[in-house]
C-alpha cells in the first residue's frame, strides 16, 4: 500500500488546493491512469446523520454507522470507486480491490484526526450467491465515497475522495471542494435542519403489524430439533421475517435517529444499493473490530426478555447466565471463534465467563475475544474465516448453510452478513447485520433469527424472535 502524505499547510486557501490537485494531475499523466486524492479536512462537530440527510441521493451508494456509546458516527456517499461482485472469492477480490486501490492513492490533510483518511465501506450478503427473488444486492459492495464525514467525540472530519486523471478539470474540482468544505464549516439553517441536528420527518402512522405463518415457524423449529438429534447437527440459526407495508417509504433518517437513542449500545446503521432500497439496523454484535493489530471479537448467543422491574429483570438475567441450553448455543459460538483465529494461526484469549449485553427490550450472553494480530494478514481474511458465525448460521457451518436454504423460504440479503469499513492502514470494524430492516419503498421486510439447539421450545424461540423484530419496528412504525 502506498499512500503518499501531503503537508497539511498545503490547503490553507483555494490556490493551494488547486496547487495539490495539480501535482496530482501531473503524477496521473506520468502513470497513466487516475489517482485519488483523499484531503482530509478539519470540520465543526456536526452530526453525520444530518449530513448524510443532506447529501444522500437514491442513485448513489450510502452508508452510515453510528454507535453512541463510542461516541462515533460516519456517514459517506457517492462513490468515486467502487466494486460489487458475486461469488465465493468475494472477500479475496474486496481486500485486493482495497489494496490496489490506495496504491495510486494521496492523502492530503488533517490526517491526524480520527478516522481521517480514505476509508473503504463494504457490505457482504450472508450467502454468496443470492439464489431466490431479485437480486437487490451483490455478494459483496465495497466503495471508497466521495464525500465521508466522520465525528468521533467533540472532533469531526471531512474526507474528500477525488479521482483526477488528466482530462480533469481541476478548477472546477477545486471549487467544489472548496464549496463543500465551506458549507459544512457553517452552521445552516435553511428550513432542513442544522448539519448539528437533522430536522427529521416523523413516519406516517401505520396500524401495528402482527408477526404471520408463525406455525410455519414453530413447524421448522420441531423439524430442526429432529435434525439435530438425527445428523449430526449441533445448532441452527432460523430467522423470520415480517413484512410491513406502509402508505408513504418510511423516513430513514427518523429511523436512524430513533435506533441510536434507544440503542446507544448497538452499531445503528444504513447501507443503500443505489437502485432504492436501503438495509438498515441496530445490531448489537461485533464481528471484528481491528485497531493497531488489537483484534475484538464477540461471542453473542443465548437471549432473555428484559423484566418489567428490577427484581424480574435481575431473575431473568441469573437465569439466562445458569441456563444450560443457552450456556451450550453460546459455547458453540465461541469454540467456533476460538477454532477459526487458531487455524490462521491467532492465539485468542476469552473474557470468561459470559456476561450479560443487556438492551432495552433483550439481554444476551456475550463473551468478548481478544487477540494479537500479525502484520501480513489483512482484516478481511478473518472476517472470511468468521463468517458466518454459528450466532447467524450454526454448527457445524455448511450444513448449517444448506439447512438455512431448505428451512427459510426467503433470501436473507444482507441480513445477518457483514457491514462495516476498513481504512488506509488497515484498520476497521465490521457488525453483523441482525435487528434489521430492507426498506424497499413502501414495503419494508423485518428479520430476526434465533438460534436452536437440543433443548430449545418452539414457542420459546417464537417469542425471542418477536422480541427482536420489536427493535426495528419501533423504529418504523
Ligand atoms: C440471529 C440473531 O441473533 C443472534 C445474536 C444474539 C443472540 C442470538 C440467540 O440467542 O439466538 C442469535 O444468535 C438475530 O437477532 O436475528
Amino acid at each position: 500500500m502506498t499512500v503518499t502524505p501531503f503537508p497539511a499547510k498545503l490547503l490553507q486557501d483555494r490556490k493551494s488546493l488547486h496547487e495539490l490537485f495539480v501535482a496530482c494531475q501531473a503524477t496521473a499523466r506520468r502513470k497513466e491512469h487516475a489517482q485519488v486524492v483523499s484531503l482530509s479536512l478539519a470540520i465543526p462537530a456536526v452530526d453525520p446523520l444530518a449530513v448524510l440527510e443532506r447529501l444522500r441521493q437514491p442513485e448513489h451508494l450510502h452508508f452510515y454507522w453510528e454507535q453512541r456509546s463510542q461516541q462515533i458516527a460516519i456517514a459517506a456517499t457517492e462513490p468515486v470507486l467502487q466494486l460489487q461482485i458475486d461469488g465465493p472469492q468475494r472477500f479475496t477480490q474486496a481486500q485486493r480491490f482495497i489494496c490496489t486501490s490506495l496504491v495510486d492513492t494521496v492523502t492530503a490533510g488533517a490526517l491526524d484526526l480520527p478516522c481521517a483518511g480514505p476509508h473503504f465501506f463494504c457490505s457482504f450478503t450472508f450467502f454468496d450467491e443470492t439464489q431466490r427473488e431479485t437480486r437487490l444486492f451483490p455478494a459483496a459492495t465495497v466503495f471508497l465515497p466521495r464525500w465521508q464525514v466522520a465525528r468521533v467525540r467533540d472532533q469531526a472530519v471531512l474526507v474528500a475522495n477525488l479521482l483526477v486523471d488528466a482530462q480533469t478539470n481541476l478548477v472546477q474540482l477545486t471549487d467544489e471542494v472548496w464549496r463543500q468544505w465551506q458549507q459544512l464549516r457553517s452552521p445552516q439553517t435553511n428550513g432542513r435542519g442544522t448539519l448539528q441536528s437533522a430536522k427529521l420527518s416523523s413516519p406516517v402512522a401505520a396500524d401495528y403489524p402482527v408477526l404471520t405463518e408463525t406455525e410455519r415457524f414453530t413447524t421448522a423449529v420441531k423439524n430442526i430439533l429432529q435434525d439435530i438429534e438425527a445428523q449430526g447437527l449441533q445448532k441452527l440459526v432460523l430467522a423470520h421475517t415480517l413484512d410491513v407495508t406502509v402508505p408513504e417509504p418510511p423516513p430513514l433518517g427518523h429511523a436512524l435517529a430513533t435506533l441510536r437513542d434507544r440503542y446507544p449500545d448497538c452499531y445503528v446503521f444504513s447501507v443503500s444499493n443505489g437502485k432504492g432500497q436501503a438495509f438498515m439496523g441496530a445490531s448489537p454484535e461485533r464481528l471484528i473490530e481491528l485497531c493497531d493489530r488489537n483484534l475484538v471479537t464477540d461471542a453473542l448467543a443465548g437471549s432473555a426478555p428484559r423484566g418489567q422491574n428490577l427484581t424480574e429483570d435481575t431473575h431473568l438475567g441469573t437465569q439466562l447466565l445458569g441456563n444450560p441450553k443457552d450456556n451450550h448455543e453460546h459455547q458453540v459460538v465461541l469454540d467456533f471463534i476460538q477454532n477459526c483465529l487458531w487455524e490462521l494461526g491467532i492465539q485468542s484469549q476469552v473474557s470468561s465467563p459470559p456476561h450479560l449485553l443487556q438492551l432495552p427490550n433483550i439481554q444476551h450472553l456475550r463473551t468478548l475475544v481478544t487477540a494479537k494480530i500479525p502484520q501480513n494478514l489483512h482484516l478481511l481474511e478473518i472476517l472470511e474465516a468468521l463468517h458466518p458465525t454459528p450466532a447467524v448460521a450454526g454448527a457445524p457451518q455448511k450444513i448449517a448453510q444448506q439447512q438455512i436454504r431448505k428451512h427459510e423460504t426467503f433470501e436473507r440479503h444482507l441480513y445477518a452478513a457483514p457491514i462495516g469499513w476498513v481504512d488506509h492502514q488497515g484498520n476497521g470494524e465490521f457488525t453483523v447485520g441482525i435487528r434489521s430492516a430492507l426498506i424497499d419503498g413502501c414495503l419494508t421486510r423485518l428479520y430476526a433469527g434465533a438460534g436452536i439447539v437440543a433443548g430449545s421450545d418452539p414457542q420459546r424461540e417464537l417469542a425471542e424472535i418477536q422480541l427482536k423484530l420489536h427493535t426495528l419496528l419501533d423504529a418504523l412504525v
